[in-house]
């Protein structure tokens, strides 16, 4: 050191925060201050003689190449930053200013350690995607996948898993499970991990030096040498939602401050997660019947417009079948309300259950059901179904505490193209030919 600084200077150097480095033209470090084995886990005397480039990111060789040409053709470089890999293997961001000293033929520089900094910018840009992609991502599926590629920037994501909470079954619904490829098939290991995180409550980090602490399911599912896996729970301001977690990558293992970046950023994600579910719930009300959980009249109208559209594009049929149901207020009004409502959704279920899940069963009124079946072959067909709804309604309803409950129904049929060019038309057709089928009574 003193070969370069008088003794007062050099020990100046070994005091900063900041790494001090000399490297030579053929690009070897000459000298490096004790602030080295803080920043680049190498002792000083293990710097010296390496060559500099082989310990730069690979993905910054080229630019820091680059930019030590300049400095050695005499243009000093205050603001340089790139990525050294550590003696741990791990990444460290440092911010270089440096020039070349002419008359000892070394470039003289000085490295400061911005990991940081670096990695508080990445996770409020991380933060501020997940907020972003709850906004422009149409479904859930969606938004688990552009939040993989958000997490994937921050730590290493070799798979990731979304398992959220199914207040019905009690248990975790696995639903996300990716890697970089696409879907994966669920794996046991998943399935105990999150279902200790979701019982803990806390996050949960799992590798061969965590495993002997961990329970004996979670050990056995695990085996003996694990890859590395975190897991933290996802929790909104009412409560837990599910699970959130990432597989390491070959032998990389998670540190406690993955786990607490992951555990901030776990709740941007349960918001998300929350603030989209929400959307679709209300999309799913204003499109759907409460009561019999049927499409409405606004999504029948829809629903039918596209088929329409196709089916004159195609040059393809399609049918409507009206059905009313005959004489339903008596039913309210001799067994009352609830009683009626238990039909209305009897009546819905047995209705689909007539059909093809690709068709579209609605109800547009009190007691008004609508069917649209698309890809019908022949009128005949769309009559067979007409018949199969009549049989299936003629069955009794059972009611709990006063017997059973008669009902029929009315049915019109109208069918694209036969009767009528237009929606309109059709739709007419399907109305007139159920009010007259109401004076007639229903084939048995
Ligand atoms: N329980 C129940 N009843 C409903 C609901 N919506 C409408 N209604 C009742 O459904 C009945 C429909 O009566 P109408 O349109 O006169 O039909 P109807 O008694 O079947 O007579 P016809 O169609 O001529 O055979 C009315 O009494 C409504 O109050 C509902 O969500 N639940």
């Amino acid at each position: 050191m003193e070969k370069f600084f008088p003794a007062p200077v050099a020990n100046f150097a070994d005091l900063l925060m900041d790494a001090v480095c000399m490297v030579d033209a053929a690009g070897r470090f000459v000298f490096a201050s004790a602030a080295c084995e803080r920043i680049f886990g190498y002792t000083a005397e293990e710097m010296r003689g390496r060559t500099m480039i082989d310990m730069v990111a690979p993905e910054d060789r080229e630019r820091t190449l680059a930019a030590a040409r300049t400095i050695m053709d005499g243009q000093p470089n205050l603001h340089f930053e790139n990525r050294y890999v550590r003696k741990d293997g791990s990444l460290v961001h440092l911010l270089w200013s440096a020039r070349w000293s002419e008359q000892h033929q070394l470039r003289v520089a000085v490295a400061r350690d911005i990991s940081a900094a670096k990695r508080a910018e990445a996770t409020q840009a991380a933060l501020y995607a997940i907020s972003e992609a709850a906004h422009a991502t149409d479904d859930l599926p969606q938004l688990f996948q552009h939040i993989h590629q958000i997490i994937g920037g921050l730590l290493p994501a070799a798979c990731f898993v979304v398992a959220l909470h199914d207040s019905c079954s009690d248990q975790l619904r696995f639903a996300y499970h990716a890697d970089q490829q696409g879907p994966l098939p669920q794996s046991l290991l998943a399935r105990v991990m999150g279902e200790e995180v979701r019982r803990m409550g806390r996050p949960l980090l799992l590798d061969s030096s965590t495993l002997a602490g961990l329970p004996e399911a979670l050990r056995s599912a695990a085996g003996l040498a694990p890859v590395s896996w975190l897991g933290v729970p996802l929790t909104t301001s009412q409560g837990p939602i599910g699970v959130l977690m990432l597989q390491g990558q070959g032998e990389h293992a998670y540190t406690d401050a993955d786990r607490d970046l992951l555990l901030f950023v776990s709740t941007q994600v349960a918001t998300a997660i929350q603030r989209k579910r929400m959307h679709a719930q209300l999309r799913f009300m204003a499109q759907h019947d409460e009561l019999t959980r049927l499409p409405n009249r606004r999504l029948f109208h829809d629903r039918l417009e596209t088929a329409f559209a196709r089916a004159q594009r195609q040059q393809g049929r399609l049918s409507l079948l009206f059905i009313d149901l005959d004489k339903f207020k008596l039913i309210n009004d001799e067994y009352g309300h609830a009683s009626g409502d238990l039909l209305l959704k009897e009546v819905a279920w047995r209705i689909q259950a007539c059909v093809r899940e690709s068709d579209t069963v609605a109800r547009i009124g009190g007691d008004e059901f609508v069917v649209i079946l698309e890809n019908v072959g022949l009128p005949d067909h769309a009559l067979a179904v007409k018949d199969k709804i009549h049989e299936a309604l003629a069955l009794p309803v059972p009611l709990a505490d006063r017997g059973n409950l008669q009902i029929a129904a009315s049915i019109g049929v109208a069918h694209y193209p036969d009767h009528g060019a237009d929606m309109q038309q059709l739709l007419r057709h399907a109305d007139n030919a159920m009010y007259a089928s109401k004076t007639q009574p229903a084939p048995m």
